[in-house]
């Protein structure tokens, strides 16, 4: 039995600590709001992020960051990207001896343009991080919380600790693969997010299959252009953190994602979609982080760029669209998919 510790209190650190607790660990989330520790800890409930889920008894929580902090000494970090860096200082503040960090968290910073993994080496000392884990796959928390089996890759430039948390992490409904390329889980898992938003539009504005899986296909097209400008394997675009996630969240009506680009297409401004959503739609930030991306790498990713001018620059979804499929003439197969 291992110590662990998880931050965030959303659908994705709870479903992730009942996965922990059911693999007989001493599990302890942390959360900001001390109603929501109550509740976790005495109704065994989480009922705003995952209504209607009995959460094992074995289950702790704490709205106590010290009390987290000291529990253990592997830290499970579940917040959205935009709140990595905060969570970390707070983290780096308390902590007295070396932890192994493992985010779970589909983001690229739009202010830094930093992956998560680079966030965490930048706000925690060298000598308080054993080392950074990314797990990252297709899994919604709604179905892990249900025991669907499910697949998930862990990626860290230290294999040890990997495989240290392949194990902490493994049952007979979560299975856990390790990749060496934390660029491409990285940047496979937070991509898809601005594919999903543009696969949840076109949902919205009713086109149909054949739009769905251009999306899907032109989509992994151009994120892998960019991931290996970046750095990454191009094979990790083919695996579970690259065309499973992609596929999971452009097709699931679970997906934040999907969900907040199909009331997109359907007319709702950004605003009242956020607002409605209740829940991180890491996909908007994401899109503003990879436009960039595509520019300061010089890579060509129109799919991107076409989501940008909606969220960004006001252009109605259908018009989108249009030029999108009246762009110039292309061969398919190229370098990269088609440079
Ligand atoms: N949901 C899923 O199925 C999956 C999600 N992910 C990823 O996991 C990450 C978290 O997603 P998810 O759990 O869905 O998000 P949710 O929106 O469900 O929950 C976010 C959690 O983070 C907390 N939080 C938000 N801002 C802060 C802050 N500034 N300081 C401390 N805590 C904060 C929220 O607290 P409060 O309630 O107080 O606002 C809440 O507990 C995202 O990057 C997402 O892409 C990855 C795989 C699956
Ligand atoms: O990453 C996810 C599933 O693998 C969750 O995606 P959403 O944030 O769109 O719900």
């Amino acid at each position: 039995m291992e110590k662990v510790s998880i931050f965030g209190a959303g659908s994705w650190g709870t479903a992730l600590a009942v996965v922990l607790a059911e693999n007989g660990h001493d599990s302890l989330i942390w959360t900001r709001r001390a109603e929501q520790a109550d509740e976790i800890h005495n109704q065994h409930t989480n009922n705003r992020y995952l209504p209607n889920v009995k959460l094992p008894e074995n289950l702790n929580s704490t709205s106590e960051l010290n009390v987290a902090v000291q529990h253990a000494k592997t830290i499970i970090l579940a917040v959205p990207t935009v709140a990595m860096r905060e969570t970390c200082r707070h983290i780096q503040e308390l902590l007295t001896e070396p932890a192994i960090f493992v985010h779970v968290s589909k983001g690229i910073d739009p202010d830094s343009l930093e992956r998560i993994s680079e966030i965490i080496a930048e706000e925690i000392d060298e000598t308080l991080r054993e080392a950074i884990v990314v797990l990252s796959g297709p899994s919604h928390a709604e179905e892990v919380v249900l025991r669907h089996p499910t697949t998930v890759a862990v990626a860290s430039s230290n294999m040890e600790a990997a495989e240290q948390i392949q194990d902490l992490f493994m049952s007979n409904y979560f299975r856990v693969y390790t990749n060496k390329d934390v660029i491409g889980v990285e940047l496979g898992g937070a991509l898809k997010n601005v594919i999903a938003l543009a696969a949840g539009i076109s949902d919205g504005l009713g086109y149909g299959d054949n739009a769905k899986a251009a999306l899907i296909t032109r989509g992994l097209a151009e994120i892998t252009r960019l991931g290996v400008k970046m750095g990454a394997d191009q094979q990790t675009f083919s695996g579970l953190t690259g065309l499973g996630d992609l596929v999971v969240t452009c097709t699931s009506v679970h997906s934040r994602n999907w969900r907040a680009g199909n009331l997109l297409g359907k007319g709702q401004s950004l605003e009242r979609v956020t607002e409605e959503m209740g829940m991180v739609i890491e996909g908007v930030r994401t899109t503003k982080a990879s436009f960039q991306l595509a520019q300061q790498f010089d890579v060509n990713m129109p799919l991107t760029e076409a989501l940008y001018s909606i969220l960004f620059g006001g252009v109605p979804p259908k018009q989108a669209v249009d030029q999108l499929m009246t762009r110039g003439k292309k061969q398919e197969i190229d370098t990269f998919f088609g440079i």
